[in-house]
C-alpha cells in the first residue's frame, strides 16, 4: 500500500509549509529512506540500544513516532520483563496508519500504547529508554530545552535518550560540502533536482537543524552527564545520551 515519494515532482505555483499530513503518510517509508542517509541502519541500531538499556518494569518512549519504526525495532530486541512502549506522534494520519501497521506486527508480546499527542503535552515517567528519531528538529528551538529536560527528568539513573537529527555546521565550508553530499545522496536515490529544491523550500520554516554542539551542550544543560555520538553520515547524526 506504500507509494513512492513523487510529492515535489512536479513544478508547484505555491510550495506550502512541510505537514505530516495523508499524502506525507502514504509515501513515508519510501520518502525518508530515500531522504535520510542511513535511515534502516539506525532504526535497527536503536533496536541494540534498547536492548542494553531497557530496564524491567519501565516505559521506552518513542517520541516524535511516524508510523512507528522505531517501536517496532524497540519491541522486537527488548527481553526485560514487564517494559512497554508508548508511542507518540501529533499527526493524526500517522498514528492512524501507525496503528494498522502496528496490529499486523505478532513478533513479540512487548505491549505497546500509540497515543496522537504532541510531545510537549506527554509526562515522561518512569523510563529507561526514550527515542527522538528526527523528531527535534521540528519543534520550536524555543521550546527544545524544556523537552529535553522533561525527558531527563522522567528517566531512571542508568536510561538512556536517543537523539537523531538532521544538523548544521558552524563553519559554512562544512555545511556546503556536507549538504552537497546530501542533495548527492538524494540525487542516486531517484530524487530530480526540481524535488530537492521544492522539498527543501517546504522545510525551511518547520525543520530547524542545529550544530552537534548545540545539541551537546542542551544534553548537558538538563542535566545529562555524558551524550556520544554513535552515528553520523554527512549531515545526519545521532546521540545517545546516558543519565
Ligand atoms: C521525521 S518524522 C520521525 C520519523 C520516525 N521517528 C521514524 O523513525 O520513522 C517526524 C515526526 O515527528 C512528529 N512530530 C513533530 N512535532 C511533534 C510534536 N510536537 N509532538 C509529537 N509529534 C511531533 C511528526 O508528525 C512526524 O511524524
Ligand atoms: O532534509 C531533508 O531533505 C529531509 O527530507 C529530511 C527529513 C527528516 O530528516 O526528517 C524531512 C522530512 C521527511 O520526513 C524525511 C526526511
Amino acid at each position: 500500500m506504500t507509494k513512492n515519494d513523487a510529492l515535489y515532482a512536479a513544478p508547484l505555483q505555491e510550495i506550502i509549509d512541510f505537514a505530516f499530513d495523508e499524502r506525507v503518510v502514504a509515501v513515508f517509508p519510501d520518502m525518508i529512506q530515500r531522504s535520510v542517509p542511513g535511515y534502516g541502519m539506525i532504526i535497527a541500531n536503536i533496536g541494540i540500544v534498547a536492548a542494553k538499556y531497557a530496564q524491567a518494569g519501565t516505559h521506552c518512549y518513542d517520541l516524535g513516532c511516524s508510523l512507528g519504526a522505531v517501536t517496532l525495532a524497540m519491541r522486537q530486541r527488548i527481553t526485560q520483563p514487564d517494559c512497554d512502549i508508548i508511542a507518540v506522534d501529533n499527526s493524526p494520519a500517522m498514528i492512524e496508519r501507525g496503528r494498522e501497521l502496528l496490529a499486523r506486527d505478532n513478533g513479540s508480546s512487548v505491549p505497546v500504547t500509540m497515543i496522537c499527542a504532541d510531545l510537549k503535552e506527554v509526562k515522561v515517567e518512569n523510563a529507561s529508554v526514550v527515542v527522538l528519531n528526527f523528531t527535534l528538529q521540528f519543534v520550536p528551538p524555543a521550546q527544545r530545552l524544556a523537552v529535553i529536560r522533561s525527558i531527563y527528568q522522567g528517566l531512571r539513573p542508568g536510561g538512556v535518550l536517543v537523539l537523531s537529527e538532521k544538523i548544521a555546521f558552524a563553519d559554512p565550508a562544512q555545511q556546503q560540502v556536507l549538504m552537497e553530499l546530501h542533495h548527492d545522496f538524494k540525487r542516486a536515490n531517484g530524487y530530480s533536482d526540481l524535488e530537492i529544491s521544492q522539498k527543501r523550500t517546504a522545510l525551511e520554516n518547520v525543520m530547524i537543524p542545529e550544530t552537534l554542539a548545540c545539541h551537546q551542550e542542551r544534553l548537558a544543560a538538563a542535566g545529562f552527564s555524558a551524550s556520544y555520538l554513535w552515528f553520523q553520515c554527512f549531515n545526519f547524526a545521532s546521540l545517545v545520551a546516558i543519565k
